[in-house]
């Protein structure tokens, strides 16, 4: 892989370990993969922020580091609410830990909002063929499919690595051919709403990395998008989708239809809403993975205006985006319901302790019971509401 003369003094070590060594993780990465040079990123996201999912381990990698990023870089959710982890039932020994592991990333100069959907704050809004180095699947696949900038799947350490070098190697999703669709999926009904996250589901399951192409009977809004992209990259491991007549690169590049075909049928997509319909009752309802938008949280706080739940309800969202609406996270708590920033019901401890959840996110229902040890059911959002048990206060 060819270096620029700088590039060479920092895998030399001119410049400090901490950089050589995140240039060294950069060209290793690059040599594997056939990259030709790095090449400049706008910006990073760096998953492996929750305590739960890097341990003391983690913690020691990141505090050992030295120096500062090049360009604005942010995490990925921590294993709680910054602010209210008490409330959540949190272990304080688990929160100075995770206390610690925010300090040794904003030591290094990286924004401490830790979300999934970096692409609703201000300084992240990527826009068509930007380069970025992202490494939260979710994130990925949206800002791959649903924006159509550029990034790898990152992993924590790569991601951390191109912040401080302020370059990524040039390979996979950064360039045009991998960027192709391989694969037709062909979706026989309209879908709405959860049907979208069904939808990830179901194709994930059997596409592996592959980069499909999407003929929809109706479209997808950019929240459907959304969680289409995120349960396809749960259950399955694709960072990138087009949308036939949607998603930007499919517009503009006029993609020849694949002869591989995945067909999906509605009764694939209804056989989600009936996982784990045993459970009666779930114990816990979460919704906001990935994080909720602003017009998701608006849904919410719509559905349960008048009403007060009977169980613990998450909203899980960006701190940003939640202070930007303090009248939305109002409307919603007064209902009950929590809107919790900084974590998820994935990367939180805090919900291992329910038998069961309901979702309305494919990508939770594929996560949820491997990383939780809690049974999910799947429901739109109004039937979490319900299954929140609702009394009306009117
Ligand atoms: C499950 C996930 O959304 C969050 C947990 O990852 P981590 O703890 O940030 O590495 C990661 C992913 O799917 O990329
Ligand atoms: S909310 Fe979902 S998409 Fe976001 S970090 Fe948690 S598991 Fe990943």
């Amino acid at each position: 892989m060819y270096l620029t003369p700088e590039e060479e003094k920092t895998l030399d070590g001119e410049y400090g370990r901490s950089l050589q060594k995140a240039i060294e993780i950069l060209v290793a990465l690059g040599d594997i993969y056939g990259a030709d040079k790095l090449i400049p990123v706008k910006s990073a996201q760096i998953a492996g922020v929750s305590y739960k999912t890097i341990g003391d381990a983690g913690l020691e990698w990141i505090s050992d580091l030295e120096g500062k990023v090049k360009i604005p870089s942010i995490l990925n959710p921590a294993g709680m609410d910054i602010v209210r982890w008490d409330e959540m039932g949190i272990d304080p020994v688990f929160a100075k830990k995770q206390q610690e592991i925010i300090e040794a990333y904003a030591k290094l100069g990286i924004q401490t909002k830790c979300t999934c959907t970096p692409y609703y704050l201000e300084g992240f809004n990527v826009t068509l063929d930007d380069h970025i180095a992202w490494s939260e699947s979710s994130a990925v696949s949206y800002a791959n499919s649903v924006i159509g900038a550029r990034t790898n799947r990152e992993g924590g350490p790569s991601a951390l690595s191109a912040a401080l070098v302020g370059k990524t190697a040039n390979y996979g999703y950064h360039l045009d051919e991998m960027r192709e669709p391989v694969v037709a999926v062909e979706v026989d009904c309209e879908l709405s709403g959860s049907d979208f996250g069904a939808l990830g589901y179901v194709v994930g399951k059997t596409i592996g990395s592959r980069v499909p192409i999407f003929y929809m009977k109706n479209e997808p809004s950019k929240n459907e998008m959304k969680s289409l992209g995120a349960a396809l990259a749960a259950s399955g491991a694709v960072a990138l989708y087009h949308i036939e007549g949607v998603t930007p690169e499919a517009v503009r590049n006029k993609f020849t239809r694949p002869d591989d075909i995945i067909p999906v049928e509605r009764t694939q997509i209804d056989e989600v809403y009936e996982t784990n319909k045993d459970i009666q009752s779930s114990e816990i309802i979460t919704v906001g993975c990935p994080h909720c938008s602003v017009e998701e949280l608006e849904e919410i706080a719509g559905l349960v205006e008048g009403k007060k739940l009977q169980k613990e309800m998450w909203v899980c969202t960006a701190r940003e985006v939640a202070e930007r609406n303090p009248d939305l996270v109002q409307r919603i708590e007064k209902s009950g319901a929590k809107v919790v920033c900084d974590t998820c019901m994935v990367v939180s401890p805090s919900t291992n302790k329910y038998a069961s959840m309901t979702v309305n996110s494919g990508k939770a229902l594929a996560y949820v019971p491997s990383m939780c040890k809690v049974a999910a059911k799947y429901a739109s959002i109004e039937d979490c509401i319900n299954e929140a048990g609702v009394v009306d206060e009117n």
